[in-house]
C-alpha cells in the first residue's frame, strides 16, 4: 500500500482555496435548509440513485437538486440495462441549476462513462461548490456494474477535486489497486493509503464486512481516523445504503460545518432508516430502506390544519350552542328588559360565585403558559376577573341587598367541576380550550345585544340592566377575546392530534355548560334537579337545559 503512486490529476486542479464570503471560507458557511446538488443515476425503484438521495437529503434537512448522468432500469434484484443520454445534456442541467441556485454541497454518485466524469470534472472546476461528497459508484448492492473500466480510471482522476470520497470495500479495493479487504484492519490500512495519496479524506465503509460488526471510519489526509461502530442490524433492506449515506453526510456537512458531526449524524439516521426499511414492501430482492421512517414516527404525515382554521371550525361547532342561547326566555327577557329583578340577581349570585373560581382557573392557565406573554395575559385576565368583574358585581348585588357568595347550585357547580378538572388534568391546552367558551360567548352575545340584534331596549340607557349589559359589549373584553382565541388557536394547531381532540371537547363541552348556565332556573323558583351524566361521566348541560326550561 505505501507503494500506492500519488495520483495524477490531468486536467483538474485541486481547489484548496475555495470562493470565501467576508472572512468565513464558503465551505465552513452553515446553512440552516442548504441546498444540495446530486449528480447521479436513476432507479427507477426508487432505492438508489438519484431517488434515493432526494429523499435522504430531505430527511436530513437540505433542499435536493439532482442532474441525472445515466437511466438505469433495475430494480431490487438487479440491474437490467444502463442508458447514458448524451454528456453535453448533463451539462445542460448542470449549468441550467448553477445558473439559478446557490449550491451548498454537490454529491456525486453513479457516473457511468468515463466522459460524463469529464464533464463533472469540468462542472466542479468551473463553478468551485464549497462541499464535494465523492461516492465512486462502480457495482451495485445486486453485483451489477454501474460503470465501464474507463470510467474507473477517469474516476480516480475526479478524486481531488472531492472533499470526501466514500467507497465500500470493493470500491476501495478498486480505488487502491488491490484486493478487496477481508478484515477492518486492512479496509482501514486501504483507506489511510488512499487519503495519503490522494489528499482527500475518506469515508472507509465497513457494511460489507463478514461478521456482527459494520464500522466505519472517517480518515483525513493527515491520517486523523475518527471511528463509528456499529452492530450489524439484521436486514435484507441495503439497497441504496452508500447512496444515502453520501447524501446525508453532504446535507449534514452543509447545516453543520463539521465532518466527523455531519458522519454521526448521517449514520444515526441512516441506522434507524436501515432497521424500519422492513415496514416498506417494495420488491423481493434487496429492498430499500426506509428514509423516512424516523421523521415520520416523531412528525405524522397529516398536515395541522392552521389556527385560523381551527378557531373558525370550532366556534362554527358552537353554532346551535349559540342559537340555543338565543332562543332562551332569559336571555330575551335580558335584552328586552322584563327579565324579573330576583332572576337577575340570582343570575348575577351563581355569576359571582362561578367567578371566583373561573379566576383560579386562569391563573392556573398562567402558571402552565409555556411564554411569558400567554402567562401574563391569563394571570392579567386573573386579576381582571376578579377586580372589575367579581367587584361590580358585588356592588351590584351589595346595592339589592343580596348576598355575592351565594352557595352554587347544579348548574355552577357542573361548570366549575368541568374547568377545575381541567386544571387538575394539568394539560395547558385543555385549560385554555375549555376557559375559552366564556369570553367568547359573552363578547358575542354581550356585541349582539349591543347592536340591537334582540330589540332596540337593551341599547336604552335606561334599560334595568344597563351596566351588566355594557360591561360585556366592553371595547377591552372584546380585545381581550381576541388575544385569548389566538392563544387557543395557535396552541391547538400545534398540538398533538390526540391532545387537539381533548381541546376540542373541552372547549365544546364548555359550551354547553354556557348555555345550561344562561338556561337554568333563577329567582329562587324551581329547585333544580342533578345534572344528568353522560357516558363519559361528564354532566351534560345540554340535558340540563333541556329539563330546567321545560
Ligand atoms: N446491515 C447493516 N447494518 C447496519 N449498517 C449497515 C448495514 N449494511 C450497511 N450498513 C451501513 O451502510 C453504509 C453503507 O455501507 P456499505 O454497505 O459498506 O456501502 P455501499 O452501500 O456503498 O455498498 C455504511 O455506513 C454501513 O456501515
Ligand atoms: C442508479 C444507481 N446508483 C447507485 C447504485 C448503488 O446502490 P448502493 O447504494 O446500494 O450501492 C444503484 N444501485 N443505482
Amino acid at each position: 500500500m505505501s507503494a500506492l503512486p500519488r495520483l495524477e490529476r490531468p486536467g483538474y486542479l485541486r481547489v484548496d482555496e475555495p470562493a470565501a464570503t467576508g472572512s468565513v471560507a464558503a465551505d465552513r458557511i452553515r446553512r440552516r435548509i442548504p441546498n444540495i446538488l446530486s449528480i447521479a443515476g436513476s432507479d427507477p425503484s426508487g432505492g438508489a440513485g438519484i431517488q434515493a438521495d432526494l429523499k435522504s437529503i430531505a430527511a436530513n434537512g437540505g433542499y435536493g437538486m439532482a442532474a441525472i448522468t445515466a437511466l438505469t432500469a433495475q430494480n431490487t434484484r438487479g440491474v437490467r440495462a444502463v442508458h447514458v443520454p448524451p454528456v453535453a445534456f448533463l451539462t445542460e442541467q448542470l449549468d441550467a441549476i448553477a445558473d439559478d441556485a446557490r449550491v451548498d454541497a454537490v454529491k456525486l454518485g453513479m457516473l457511468g462513462s468515463a466522459e460524463v466524469v469529464a464533464a463533472v470534472g469540468d462542472w466542479l472546476v468551473g463553478t468551485r461548490p464549497a462541499v464535494v461528497v465523492l461516492d465512486p459508484v462502480m457495482i451495485a448492492t445486486s453485483g451489477d456494474r454501474l460503470l465501464d473500466a474507463d470510467a474507473e480510471r477517469a474516476l480516480r482522476d475526479l478524486l481531488p477535486l472531492a472533499d470526501l470520497v466514500t467507497p465500500n470495500l470493493a470500491e476501495l479495493a478498486v480505488l487502491v489497486g488491490e484486493p478487496v479487504a477481508d478484515d477492518w484492519a486492512a479496509a482501514l490500512a486501504q483507506g489511510r493509503a488512499l487519503a495519503a495519496a490522494t489528499g482527500v479524506r475518506v469515508l472507509v465503509k465497513g457494511g460489507h464486512l463478514a461478521g456482527p460488526e459494520t464500522p466505519d471510519a472517517l480518515v483525513e489526509a493527515d491520517d486523523t481516523t475518527v471511528g463509528f461502530d456499529g452492530a450489524r442490524i439484521a436486514t435484507t433492506n441495503t439497497h441504496g445504503t452508500g447512496c444515502s449515506l453520501s447524501s446525508a453526510i453532504a446535507t449534514r456537512r452543509a447545516v453543520t460545518g463539521d465532518w466527523s458531526v455531519a458522519v454521526g449524524e448521517a449514520r444515526a439516521w441512516l441506522r434507524e432508516s436501515i432497521a424500519a426499511g422492513s415496514e416498506l414492501e417494495v420488491g423481493g430482492g434487496n429492498g430499500p430502506i426506509h428514509h423516512f421512517a424516523g421523521v415520520w414516527a416523531r412528525g405524522g404525515t397529516t398536515t395541522p390544519p392552521t389556527p385560523a382554521d381551527l378557531a373558525a371550525e370550532w366556534w362554527e361547532e358552537t353554532a346551535g350552542i349559540r342559537s340555543a342561547i338565543d332562543d332562551l326566555p332569559f336571555v330575551r327577557r335580558l335584552a328586552d328588559g322584563s327579565l324579573p329583578r330576583d332572576a337577575f340577581l340570582d343570575y348575577l349570585g351563581q355569576d359571582a360565585v362561578y367567578l371566583r373560581d373561573y379566576a383560579r382557573v386562569l391563573a392556573a392557565a398562567s402558571r402552565l403558559a409555556p411564554d411569558a406573554d400567554a402567562q401574563r395575559f391569563w394571570a392579567g385576565s386573573a386579576a381582571g376577573a376578579l377586580a372589575e368583574e367579581l367587584a361590580s358585581h358585588e356592588r351590584l348585588l351589595a346595592g339589592a341587598a343580596a348576598t355575592a357568595h351565594p352557595e352554587p347550585d347544579a348548574t355552577t357547580t357542573a361548570y366549575l367541576d368541568h374547568l377545575l378538572a381541567a386544571v387538575a388534568r394539568g394539560e395547558y391546552g385543555v385549560v385554555v380550550a375549555a376557559l375559552l367558551p366564556c369570553f367568547q360567548l359573552y363578547v358575542d352575545l354581550g356585541m349582539r345585544l349591543a347592536a340591537g340584534g334582540f330589540g332596540a331596549a337593551a341599547r336604552r340607557p335606561e334599560h334595568p340592566y344597563a351596566p351588566w349589559l355594557a360591561s360585556y359589549a366592553d371595547p377591552g373584553f372584546a380585545e381581550s377575546t381576541r388575544i385569548a382565541t389566538g392563544i387557543l388557536a395557535t396552541t391547538a394547531a400545534a398540538a398533538t392530534p390526540a391532545l387537539r381532540e381533548r381541546m376540542r371537547r373541552a372547549y365544546r363541552v364548555s359550551a354547553e355548560h354556557e348555555l345550561a348556565f344562561f338556561g337554568a332556573p333563577r329567582g329562587g323558583s324551581a329547585a333544580e334537579a342533578a345534572a344528568p351524566h353522560d357516558a363519559d361521566g361528564a354532566r351534560n348541560p345540554a340535558t340540563v337545559v333541556a329539563t330546567a326550561t321545560a
